[in-house]
């Protein structure tokens, strides 16, 4: 999917919700359990419950990966089924040695080998360039650069601040907007780090910004776009456990539904206030 694809799906839908997809079979309800498939079972429920009020999905590769061949077997028939009008998000923070992410980005990009071809993956750029460059070298793909993350942790490394006063993720925005542009790079930025985003649109001005965070790490949506939105809404704003896991019974993906609404209507009033819809 292209920006200006996405661009038009934000102003199509008036939301700018990613929904994840952290499928933990501890978490499916009770009646899916007997499914041939539980895992694809509950991605498949909650994705007809909330594709028409979202513009992404998100399934973190974590939770696909922890149930061996299984769940990557569920990780794949879920990519099959992610509707064209959505953007898909790989969530994997991957980089290494340019050969090895090379690989990463045919396992997430490349259908022919791997049977899956999202439209992005997240990356953690620690490794520098030739980490980060593979993921670029596919036409069409996006990679989303971790650089100011939403957990506890995140102040460990990333608000290291440098002789001249620059923090550690103003760097890696500088740095990464060298080797791609608007159309292909995107960053990763919380929901928890508020007035950051002022900060972060200095050097990251036109770029989408993925932000985990709304929802179960507390967020604030509106601080969010007070500080971050730009004059193509320039946001994508997931939120996992809220959303899928709403309620653990036979009624899980109305009550998705219900939660998806409650946050495209938000997001919708956001989007106004901007004047872009
Ligand atoms: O800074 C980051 C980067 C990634 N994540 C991921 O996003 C979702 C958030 O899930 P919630 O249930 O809405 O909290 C999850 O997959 C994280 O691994 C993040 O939270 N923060």
């Amino acid at each position: 999917m292209t920006r200006q694809e996405l661009i038009n799906q934000i102003k199509e839908k008036r939301s700018f919700l990613c929904v994840g997809l952290d499928t933990d079979i501890t978490k499916i309800p009770e009646h899916l359990q007997e499914e041939e498939d539980p895992i694809f079972a509950f991605n498949k429920a909650i994705i007809e419950a909330t594709e028409d009020l979202c513009v992404a999905y998100k399934p973190n590769i974590a939770f696909y990966e922890s149930y061996g061949v299984r769940g990557w077997h569920a990780l794949q028939k879920t990519w099959q089924i992610l509707p064209k009008h959505c953007f898909s998000i790989a969530d994997a923070k991957r980089g290494d040695i340019g050969n090895t992410s090379k690989m990463y980005a045919q396992a997430f990009f490349d259908r022919t080998v791997s049977g899956m071809s999202f439209d992005s993956i997240t990356i953690a750029p620690y490794m520098g360039k030739d980490s980060v460059t593979p993921f670029l070298d596919f036409e069409g793909k996006w990679a989303i650069v971790l650089a100011l993350t939403s957990n506890e942790g995140s102040k460990d490394f990333q608000n290291f601040t440098n002789h001249e006063g620059k923090q550690l993720f103003e760097e890696v925005i500088d740095k990464v907007n060298q080797w791609g542009d608007t159309e292909n790079l995107m960053y990763v930025v919380g929901a928890t780090r508020g007035e950051a985003f002022l900060e972060i649109r200095k050097h990251a001005p036109d770029h989408f910004l993925l932000v985990p965070g709304v929802g179960a790490q507390g967020g604030s949506l509106q601080e969010v776009c007070k500080y971050g939105m730009n004059k193509d809404c320039g946001l994508l704003v997931n939120s996992t456990r809220g959303i899928i896991y709403a309620s653990s019974g036979k009624d899980f993906a109305e009550r998705a539904r219900e939660e998806a609404i409650l946050l495209r209507n938000e997001m919708e009033r956001e989007l106004i206030h901007h004047g872009i819809i």
